[in-house]
Formats: C-alpha cells, sequence, structure tokens
C-alpha cells in the first residue's frame, strides 16, 4: 500500500510541477503597457465613481496600514507586476520596500518610473493614484508629489521573485533574517497557480518571508478562471471563491484577521477576464 501511496503522490507532484511549467509558458507573452491598459484605466480605475474597483482596493490597502497594528521595517510586495497602487499607502508606514516579480518586463516597467521624474517614464500616468490616496490620508492631492518622492526613497530594491519555489526570492535579496514584517500581494498567486493545492502552497512559501507576528494583506480575484496579459495572451487562473481563500489562508500557517469582498458590477466587466469578485484579506503570521 505504501509504495502505492508513494508512487500516486509522484504522479501528483509530477502533474503541478507541468501545470507550473506552462503557466512559465503563459506568461512569456505578457505585455505590460497593454495590461495597465485593461485595469488600470477607467472604468476599472475611475476615481469620481463610487463603485469603481481601484478606489476600493486603494481603501482598503489604507485602512489596514493605518489601523494601527502593521508596521515595522521592511515590506515586500509579492508579485508587484508593472503596478504601483499597492505601495502607496504602504510606502509611508515602511522605510524599506522590495517590489519583486517574475517577469524582467515589469521589473523594468518598475525601475522606469522609480528613476524617472514626470510624466513619459511609464505607460501609465500614475498622478490620480498618489493623489487618490493622498486625500485618503487627508492631504491635499496637490501633496502627491511628495508621495511619489517618498515612494522612490523607501524602494530598496526589485527582485525577480517565483512564489513556487520554497525560497521564493534570490538568497542575497538583503530581506532580513527574520524576515519581513509585512507582505503584500495583489492579484498574483491565483493567476500563477494551476489549481487551488499550487495556490494553498504559493502562500506557504511567501510565508517563509515573513517574520513571525508580520502581516499578509492578499489582494485577489474570486471566480476568475482567465485574464488577459496583453493582445491574445489568454492566461488561466484557478477560480477561487471566499470559502477556498479563507480555507487556504489558514492552511497554509496564517491567522485570517479579516476578509472583504468586492462584487464586480456590469459596467467593471470589460472583457478581458471573468472575474466576479475581489478579495481583501489581512492576516497574521503567528
Ligand atoms: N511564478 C511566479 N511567481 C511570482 N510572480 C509570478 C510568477 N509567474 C508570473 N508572475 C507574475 O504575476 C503576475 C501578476 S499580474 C496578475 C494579473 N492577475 C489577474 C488580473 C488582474 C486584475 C486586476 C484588476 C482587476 N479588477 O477587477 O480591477 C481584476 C483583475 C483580474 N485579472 C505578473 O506580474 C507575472 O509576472
Amino acid at each position: 500500500m505504501d509504495r502505492e501511496v508513494k508512487k500516486l503522490k509522484e504522479e501528483i507532484e509530477r502533474e503541478r510541477e507541468k501545470g507550473v511549467a506552462a503557466m512559465v509558458a503563459c506568461y512569456q507573452g505578457f505585455d505590460p503597457a497593454a495590461y495597465l491598459q485593461y485595469n488600470y484605466m477607467p472604468p476599472r480605475a475611475d476615481f469620481d465613481r463610487q463603485d469603481s474597483i481601484v478606489p476600493w482596493k486603494l481603501g482598503c490597502l489604507h485602512r489596514a496600514f493605518t489601523e494601527g497594528d502593521v508596521g515595522g521595517e521592511v515590506l515586500v510586495d509579492v508579485g508587484s507586476g508593472p503596478t504601483l497602487y499597492q505601495v502607496l499607502s504602504a510606502c509611508e508606514v515602511f522605510d524599506t520596500v522590495f517590489l519583486t516579480d517574475f517577469l524582467e518586463v515589469n521589473r523594468q516597467e518598475l525601475r522606469r518610473w522609480l528613476q524617472g521624474e514626470g510624466k513619459g517614464y511609464s505607460s501609465l500616468d500614475w498622478t490620480p493614484y498618489l493623489q487618490h490616496v493622498c486625500k485618503l490620508e487627508g492631504r491635499s492631492p496637490s501633496a502627491w508629489t511628495e508621495k511619489a518622492a517618498r515612494l522612490r526613497s523607501v524602494v530598496s530594491d526589485i527582485l525577480p521573485i517565483d512564489v513556487h519555489l520554497p525560497r521564493p526570492l534570490p538568497l542575497d535579496s538583503q530581506l532580513p533574517t527574520a524576515g519581513a514584517d509585512c507582505l503584500v500581494s495583489c492579484f498574483c498567486l491565483e493567476s500563477v497557480s494551476p489549481d487551488l493545492a499550487s495556490f494553498t502552497r504559493a502562500l506557504g512559501h511567501i510565508r517563509g518571508l515573513l517574520r513571525p507576528g508580520g502581516h499578509l494583506l492578499l489582494i485577489g480575484a474570486l471566480g476568475e478562471s482567465y485574464y488577459m496579459g496583453g493582445p491574445g495572451v489568454r492566461i488561466p487562473v484557478v477560480p477561487l471563491d471566499e470559502a477556498q481563500v479563507c480555507a487556504s489562508v489558514r492552511a497554509s500557517g496564517y491567522t485570517l484577521v479579516r476578509l472583504e469582498v468586492y462584487t464586480l458590477p456590469q459596467g467593471m466587466k470589460v472583457g478581458v477576464d471573468d472575474v466576479t469578485g475581489v478579495f481583501f484579506v489581512k492576516a497574521r503570521k503567528p
């Protein structure tokens, strides 16, 4: 019996590895500029619409970073993609921020904004995002230039990452030995995992980047089976529901603090994916 169980487990592991390798192939056509246009322009990023998705996400992150229990020195953003919105509140709390992504094209997109001054240095104008988060913080929108300077000052490095590895970051990544004080990850894990087991395993891998007592802030898609990563680039996603997200967070060793859910109104369904909702999880590593 043991020999048969061992053989079955090996077969399951081989299938999982095939799924992860297939996912790598899917990402070769990822187009940061197109992806930003699909998801980070109106209507999904309309700061004048009460039901727009991006203001909801920024609100969740603002509350999490200002309610008093999330703090420390080092924050890692897991799977940054070509976006910066996910660290606009965090940059006021942490003095050392690591951005990370699997693809060089995305790391390059982030570098261009961080190293450039003014417009024309990145595929998307992040000014409205900076202004919106300043308003959430009770500041004048014109303080966006100070926030941009603050963000540029705290980003310590832009690192390659692979959440399917037990050690997702390079060995020389300058992360504190005890781990980061906080992890943020937005729309990454479910979009790079071929199945629920891989999603849960990836949560466990990134848990190793976090110190005991540190927090995980996780945003992701509900009900999504694919998204367009560029013209003609259809990328599979493991569809998740709320119960699966909560179970995976707990099974991978976190204490779930809070789950918030946004359900997409028809006006936010723009044909670039089949996402039905967005979740926000605040969790803690015991
Ligand atoms: N092995 C890996 N480890 C870490 N990161 C990896 C790995 N492989 C690829 N990556 C990296 O992960 C990727 C992150 S972008 C993933 C996009 N997620 C789906 C997309 C996003 C989105 C945005 C907004 C809204 N909305 O409703 O407003 C909905 C949706 C749903 N569709 C990409 O950067 C890739 O480069």
